[in-house]
């Protein structure tokens, strides 16, 4: 039952000429701006890009966990479980193949041998599900031996296990590209941690001889979508991926050795231009590559555009997609963000 008041509030023909105005006003614009809210969230379309395994389905399993359309009961963690397993069988099948090429291994414990056989038999033959648990135990074992730890950690030396297809997509990426059209933003991910890792140069003149920077490869393919014309008026969110591996990897080898201009790199605040095991100043000379590439070609989009210098076309984040919080504040922003966009679109931007 409604107090008395409450019931005068609510009855319109108790109102006044001009407060009835006034409330038809407000209604609209309410109406109006959930009209906008709705249609902003149904339209939006966004585009993921980014080299080979710099994290992008990473990023969108993280996505769907959030948005609870990846349940986390016992058939689909099993489920997980066994994906986590194919990989890791995957990357051990390559280590000591790799390293007998390219580098006298020595194991720490000579037993060793017998499981890495069992692991690289695995991985030759097809997928055998009941052979998964002793596999298991294989690398498991291998894990231990302070060998096979020093060539995870040398990893990046070892060329050939980065060898992948992604140059020859390269070449085809003009005629892919074209399939997306009317993007409102792009999601660009791009892995940290590539600074010092090679892949063969397909497109090359004797690409036997020729290999290109994962890193480089990386920026080289920003500034090609950046300047396709149907991402034109997209915004461009650049994730910065790989945090953890890259902290890792800085403590070991010095950026300026893979990036000489690292070493004229001064932020502000920094006392000196180029320093060692400093993750932040690295990330930041990362940033000012794509920002550099960015800035470059936006010149061309505000000369053919009705938008003003001081609106920002690109934002960063830097990310570690296997973290499920890191990513689930990320998609916030970028929501936020997202929203606030197709707002200031509809000429309602909150303040
Ligand atoms: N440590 C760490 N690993 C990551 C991170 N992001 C992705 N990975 C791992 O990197 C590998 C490649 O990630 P994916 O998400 O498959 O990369 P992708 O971009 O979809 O790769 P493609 O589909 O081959 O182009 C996987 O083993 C991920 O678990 C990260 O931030 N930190
Ligand atoms: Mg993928």
């Amino acid at each position: 039952m409604p107090h008395f008041c409450d019931a005068i509030a609510c009855c319109p023909c108790l109102y006044d000429d001009e407060t009835k105005s006034k409330r038809k006003v407000h209604q609209r614009i309410t109406d109006e701006i959930e009209k906008a809210k709705k249609l902003a969230r149904r339209e939006i379309k966004l585009l993921l890009l980014g080299t080979e395994e710099a994290g992008k389905s990473t990023v969108i399993k993280q996505m769907r966990i959030i948005h609870g359309k990846e349940s986390q009961d016992g058939k689909s963690l099993a489920k997980w479980v066994q994906s986590v397993r194919e990989d890791v069988s995957r990357v051990h099948s390559h280590s000591p193949e790799g390293t007998w090429r390219n580098w006298t291994f020595r194991w720490r414990d000579r037993g060793n041998q017998e499981h890495a056989t069992r692991v690289m038999d695995a991985a030759r033959k097809h997928y055998d599900a009941s052979a998964v648990p002793e596999v298991f135990r294989a690398i498991a074992a291998l894990w231990q031996d302070e060998g096979i730890r020093e060539c995870y950690r040398r990893r990046a030396e070892f060329r050939f296990i980065y060898l992948s297809d992604s140059s020859g997509q390269r070449s085809e990426r003009r005629k892919w590209i074209h399939c997306f059209e009317k993007v409102n933003a792009m999601i660009f991910v791009a892995s940290l941690s590539d600074f010092d890792q090679e892949l063969l140069d397909k497109t090359a003149n004797n690409y036997e001889d020729r290999t290109v920077n994962r890193m480089e490869e990386s920026l080289a393919l920003f500034n090609v979508v950046i300047q396709d014309r149907f991402l034109q008026n997209a915004s461009i969110i650049l994730l910065l991926n790989k945090t953890d591996i890259f902290q890792e990897k800085l403590q070991e080898r010095h950026l300026a050795d893979y990036f000489p201009d690292y070493a004229h790199f001064q932020p502000e605040s920094q006392p000196a231009p180029g320093p060692k095991k400093d993750p932040q100043t690295a990330g930041q000379y990362v940033l000012s590559k794509y920002m550099a590439i960015n800035d470059c070609h936006a010149a061309g989009k505000f000369a053919s555009s009705s938008m003003e210098k001081d609106e920002q076309f690109m934002f960063a984040h830097f990310t570690c997609a296997t973290d499920t919080k890191n990513i689930k504040l990320i998609t916030k922003a970028v929501e936020d963000r997202l929203l606030q966009e197709a707002l200031i679109d509809f000429n309602l931007a909150l303040v």
